[in-house]
């Protein structure tokens, strides 16, 4: 295999920015926040991988519909439309969106090859063939890359302004000593439908990488994402 694409950069989508995830909400676009993440996207997408979550477009999929085959099909096309929509928009801002959808095929090699002939790859969280179907959350396949490319940078656009302390403060520059301590006192997505454990899953899933890089979480509105994409800091910035 010839060499993987180097100084690349990793950024997931939350389900949360681009979708309403709120308890009883079923595929609930947020349309205008939609285009801004395009627009910053537009500006600086070389060497760029997109991750989206599945938002309301995937969660409460899982939770009413459940993982046997028909199931899991029903889950796949809400992700698949969510998908859909992602890529158009990025398209009308004259980006080439090289939509993957797990469930049909994921792999480095491809998402390698994408970048190579000019296109954005853009993956989503997904249901996935495995042992048995299960669920394939984006912050997975962003560790999964993230190692695989050796990636530069990692950025989590959320609908929150960084990672919060238990003072509801946003953390600057969070380490592992903080996370476990975080995760020992438990805290969850409250009030959210969210199948894959929400912020604290997300941050342990980049301490389990055996790949150390910068990686923020920062709220996804056009201004954090052009300075995330540029380099510059912002949100809390996670210690790997
Ligand atoms: N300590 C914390 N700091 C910040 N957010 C937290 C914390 N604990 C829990 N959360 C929750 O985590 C949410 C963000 O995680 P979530 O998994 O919903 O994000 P996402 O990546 O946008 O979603 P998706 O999985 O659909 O892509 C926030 O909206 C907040 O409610
Ligand atoms: C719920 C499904 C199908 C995928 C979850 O992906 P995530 O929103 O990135 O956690």
């Amino acid at each position: 295999m010839s060499e993987l694409k180097s100084d690349v950069t990793i950024l997931k989508i939350g389900g949360s920015v681009i979708t309403d995830k709120s308890r009883g909400a079923f595929e609930k676009l947020k349309e205008r926040e939609l285009r801004e993440v395009c627009r910053a996207i537009s500006e600086k997408w070389r060497n760029l991988i997109v991750v989206h979550g599945a938002g309301s477009f995937g969660h409460p999929h899982v939770k009413k519909f459940g993982l046997s085959p028909l199931g899991a099909s029903k889950v796949h096309l809400g992700c698949l439309r969510l998908s859909e929509r992602f890529c158009s928009v990025l398209t009308e801002f004259e980006v080439p969106a090289y939509p993957i959808h797990p469930f049909l095929a994921y792999s480095v090699e491809i998402v390698d090859k994408a970048m190579k002939s000019g296109f954005l790859p853009v993956l989503h969280g997904d249901v996935v063939m495995a042992e048995k179907i299960e669920v394939l959350s984006g912050d997975d396949i962003v560790a999964h890359l993230a190692e695989a490319f050796k990636a530069e940078k990692i950025g989590f656009a959320t609908d929150v302004e960084g990672v919060y302390d238990f003072n509801g403060n946003v953390i600057d520059r969070l380490d592992r000593s903080l996370l476990e301590e975080m995760i020992a006192k438990g805290g969850v997505a409250k009030g959210k439908e969210d199948v894959t454990g929400g912020m604290l899953r997300k941050l342990q899933k980049l301490y389990e990488m055996g790949h150390g890089c910068k990686a923020y979480v920062f709220k996804g509105n056009y201004e954090n994402l052009k300075k995330f994409l540029q380099g510059e800091k912002v949100g809390t910035e996670v210690i790997i």
